[in-house]
């Protein structure tokens, strides 16, 4: 059975001494709530993808973030009895305070601390993601 393949990134922003995730609402479907990612190109690498995606769908360019390359987690689920797998790469907005703009793919978006952001993704292994971001991002701030 094919896999379907997709990446992003995780981004995180420190205001207020809190660490904030970024979480997108797809404007379709069920309108459920993901960090910018999106479906791996044929012939597109991970990163790419999760770049391009990032930019597409948030307004952020590489240069926006500071994306720590060795700190990555992948999600496995199925979709429609297919098997998908999703990596994301840990990312912290450089300027707090810049603007997301979004794309007609999602209708709104939140900055969220640790708790507010596992219970808005609602799936069990985001929430074992954001815990694990969110332990590494706090060295890292
Ligand atoms: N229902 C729909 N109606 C109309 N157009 C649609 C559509 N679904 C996708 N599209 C189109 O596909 C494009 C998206 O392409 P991309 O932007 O390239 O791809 P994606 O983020 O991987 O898409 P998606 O939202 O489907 O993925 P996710 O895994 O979060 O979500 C896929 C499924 O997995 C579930 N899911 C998400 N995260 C999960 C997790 N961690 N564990 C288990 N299930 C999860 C979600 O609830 C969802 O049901 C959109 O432009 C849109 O046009």
């Amino acid at each position: 059975m094919s896999l379907t393949s997709a990446a992003g990134l995780v981004i995180f922003r420190y205001t207020n001494k809190v660490i904030q995730f970024l979480l997108l609402q797809t404007s379709y479907g069920q309108h459920h709530w993901t960090p910018p990612k999106g479906h791996v190109d044929p012939g597109e690498s991970n990163w790419v993808t999760a770049l391009r995606e990032t930019k597409e769908e948030a307004g952020y360019s590489e240069n926006d973030l500071e994306i720590y390359k060795d700190i990555s987690y992948t999600l496995n689920y199925d979709v429609n009895q297919k098997p998908k797998c999703v990596i994301y790469w840990l990312a912290k907005l450089k300027k707090p305070e810049q603007n997301v703009t979004l794309s007609d793919e999602h209708q709104d978006y939140k900055w969220l601390p640790l708790q507010q952001a596992q219970e808005l993704s609602g799936f069990d292994d985001m929430k074992l993601l954001l815990a694990d971001f969110h332990e590494k991002a706090v060295k890292l701030v």
